[in-house]
């Protein structure tokens, strides 16, 4: 089945996404508070297999409507070929997450049968389908991939999976997976899906996490991965546009409108060519920097009004 989205619609803000393992209660709960765009309740990797069905009846617990006030809630099941991903999926199809993210997809066929069994289970049409993309096979199957289901929305990278299947070596630049990286931004924006980066493993190293994040947005990356509360605020300030570039932005059309009304189709502002394309991108800016206006709403208040 071919993607049918609409480019245009406006950006959800999606700077952070914190994995939580499912089986850590405390951190299901302290997560109400802490300020990611996204959390991911992880089934998957982040849980022993002894820990699996503790994991699934917590996380089932925790998709209580409203109980993460306007963040978006992802699930991440085990693979469908693994021993638990069908009762996963079971589990918390029909609870109302944002989406689940599969791991370890490969082909289009793993999205569209998750998505079969999605209806057949009888989910909400607002749960979509999020993929890791973190093996090399992946990286040769993106295009099908990314095209394989309208209810695909967001890829994720998987760099720790990734380097492991490589067999090679995390480094500072990252050049072991610029590749890959490259690869899945241009199959995500084919397709108008959103991208996320992979994880920055190393925990006291704010000044290595900013430049990933730095390198991840200058990239075209819509956010970072996440795996601990302290990264929160490195990503959430790298991945937002600063108001230097909020006021631009605004500047940007407004010389182009007026350029417009004057019968030109271009202008220059401070030395730099304005032309309906920076606009669209201008415009890009402004929509996210409302998403997260919306988002950054005190947590508190936004749990109270989902409640109500
Ligand atoms: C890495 C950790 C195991 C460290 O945990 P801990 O030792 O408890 O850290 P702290 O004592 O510093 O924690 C301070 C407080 O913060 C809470 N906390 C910690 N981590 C999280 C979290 N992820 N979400 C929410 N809250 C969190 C603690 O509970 C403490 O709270 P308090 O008691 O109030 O002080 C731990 O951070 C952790 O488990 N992180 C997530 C690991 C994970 O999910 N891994 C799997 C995803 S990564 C992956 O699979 C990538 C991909 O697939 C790939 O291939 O690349
Ligand atoms: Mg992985």
């Amino acid at each position: 089945m071919t993607a049918a989205r609409n480019p245009g619609a406006s950006p959800r803000a999606r700077r952070s996404a914190l994995y939580m393992p499912g089986a850590n209660t405390r951190a299901m709960e302290k997560a109400q508070f802490l300020h990611a765009d996204v959390l991911i309740l992880d089934l998957e990797d982040a849980v022993a297999p002894e820990a699996k069905l503790t994991a699934r009846r917590n996380v089932t617990k925790a998709l209580r409507p409203g109980h993460y006030g306007h963040r978006e809630v992802v699930v991440r099941i085990n693979s469908l070929q693994s021993p638990w991903g069908h009762d996963d999926l079971a589990a918390i199809a029909t609870l109302g997450a944002d989406a689940v993210l599969l791991p370890k997809v490969e082909s289009a066929e793993q999205i569209q049968d998750l998505a079969a069994l999605m209806y057949r289970a009888g989910a909400p049409l607002r749960t979509r389908i999020w993929a890791m993309i973190e093996t090399p096979v992946a990286m040769f199957n993106l295009r099908e991939i990314a095209a394989s289901h309208s209810l695909l929305e967001t890829l994720v990278v998987g760099t720790s999976d990734l380097v492991k299947d490589l067999h090679a070596r995390h480094t500072a630049g990252r050049h072991e997976v610029h590749t890959a990286l490259s690869l899945c931004i241009l199959a995500a924006r084919s397709y108008q899906l959103s991208i996320l980066d992979g994880v920055h493993l190393s925990l006291n190293d704010e000044s290595g996490l900013r430049s990933a994040c730095e390198q991840g947005r200058d990239m075209g990356f819509d956010g970072k991965t996440l795996i601990h509360p302290s990264q929160l605020a490195v990503a959430n300030e790298v991945y937002g546009p600063s108001s230097i570039e909020i006021g631009e932005a605004r500047r940007r059309i407004e010389a182009y409108e007026a350029a417009v009304l004057a019968g030109s189709g271009l202008t220059v502002l401070d030395g730099k060519l304005v032309e309906e394309l920076h606009v669209q991108d201008a415009k890009r800016i402004l929509n996210l920097a409302h998403a997260i206006d919306v988002l950054e709403e005190p947590l508190g208040q936004a749990v109270k009004a989902d409640d109500g």
